[in-house]
């Protein structure tokens, strides 16, 4: 039998404990009770949020309005979460996961496998490397991925869509955990290349910042569409260089086009680089997620910054002029209006500030 946990309880981690707890209640080879970790908070009212989403079966913070299903069971204690399982699902914002892989290291299930959500990436000496690669060093454990096009609010009102997830070797763990998130509304597929997957996942949020900046600018849909041609290219060309094994064809999958497609529309990385380039630059990312998102984190600021150090190391600032802008603009060295402005001028400028 397999027992799951959840480890991550925002906005997406919420709705993927609602998926798979609809699941394992309908199929016989896994526990009905899904366990998902909360990152414990107090509301405004002094209640907790454990004992609220157990009370009132809903992620009152991160996804009101939603049941998760009567089997889902919060737990702020991380180590007893994960006691008993052996399917783990890694769903927290990039930044925690390597804190969070430290508390779990030796308290995991030997025959735990892995799933990461996560869209991100560690910079190291070496260069890039993935979450689900960070999650198999840290615990020893095989890691799959699962992208996609994949606004968890839309998810949570059970709105049709499609997700890619991505192994490596064991194709059998693929197909359980596809068994474990299908749904009549939610249809998943398995390609064998788990760098390609995350990698389309991790680098579509840098160019959604880009697509925010041009709505905030009210440059028009040409405009937009041409940056995320741009962008496609440069996350196809990053995703190449540092990583040969990856295939075209997993940029056409829902992690690929269609996750790019729909955050560039209508994901939180685009709606608050469109307040940013509002403002033209003066209130910083910072503050505006805090005030918009609450609580809820965005990714590509810092994903950006993490692709220009990989880009500085390896001295190819000059082939990633739009992944280059973002960071620039982002960090305030050059204005939203940059990003239409991604010519030899600014790249020599992108390169000159990079080497201060
Ligand atoms: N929300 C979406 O639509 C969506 C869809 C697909 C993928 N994702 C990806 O899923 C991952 C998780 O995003 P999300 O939307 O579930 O989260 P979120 O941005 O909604 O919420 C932030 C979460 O981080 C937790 N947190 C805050 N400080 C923490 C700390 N110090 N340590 C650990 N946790 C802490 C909060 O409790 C909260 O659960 C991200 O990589 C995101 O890119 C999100
Ligand atoms: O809201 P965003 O910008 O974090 O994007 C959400 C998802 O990644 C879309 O698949």
């Amino acid at each position: 039998m397999y027992k799951v946990t959840v480890i991550g309880s925002g906005n997406w981690g919420s709705v993927a404990a609602k998926l798979i707890a609809s699941n394992t209640v309908r199929l016989d080879s896994f526990h009905d009770e899904v366990r998902m970790w909360v990152f414990e908070e107090k509301l405004p009212n002094g209640e907790k949020l454990t004992d609220v989403i157990n009370k009132t079966n809903e992620n009152v913070k991160y996804l009101p309005g939603i049941k998760l299903g009567k089997n889902v069971v919060a737990d702020p204690d991380l180590v007893n979460a994960v006691k008993d399982a052996n399917m783990l699902v890694f769903v927290t914002p990039h930044q925690f996961v390597e804190g969070i892989c430290k508390r779990l290291a030796g308290k995991i299930r030997a025959d735990a496998e892995g799933i990461s959500l996560i869209k991100g990436m560690e910079v190291k000496k070496e260069g890039p490397s993935m979450i689900s690669n960070l999650i198999t060093k840290q615990l020893g454990i095989n890691c799959s991925v699962l992208m996609g096009a994949n606004i968890a609010n839309e998810i949570a009102m059970e709105k049709f869509s499609e997700a890619t997830v991505g192994y490596n070797q064991n194709k059998s763990a693929a197909d359980r955990w596809v068994q474990l998130f299908c749904t009549p509304y939610f249809n998943v597929t398995a390609v064998q290349d788990v760098e390609g997957v995350e990698l389309c996942g991790t680098l579509k949020n840098a160019v959604a910042i880009a697509a925010g900046f041009v709505d905030g600018l009210e440059m028009g849909n040409n405009t937009k569409a041409a940056i995320m041609r741009i962008g496609l290219k440069e996350m196809m060309t990053f995703s190449k260089m540092c990583f040969p094994s990856v295939k075209d064809s997993t940029f056409f999958e829902s992690c690929g086009v269609a996750d790019l497609i729909t955050t560039c529309m209508g994901g939180r990385n685009r709606k608050v680089a469109d307040a940013y380039a509002r403002n033209g630059g003066k209130r910083s990312f910072d503050e505006l997620e805090a005030e918009m998102l609450q609580g809820q984190k965005l990714q590509g600021v810092l994903t950006a910054k993490e692709v220009h150090e990989v880009l500085s190391n390896r001295g190819w600032l000059h082939i990633f002029p739009l992944f280059s802008a973002v960071h620039a603009i982002s960090t305030g060295r050059l204005p939203p209006s940059a990003i239409v402005k991604i010519n030899e001028e600014n790249l020599r400028h992108v390169q000159i500030v990079s080497s201060l």
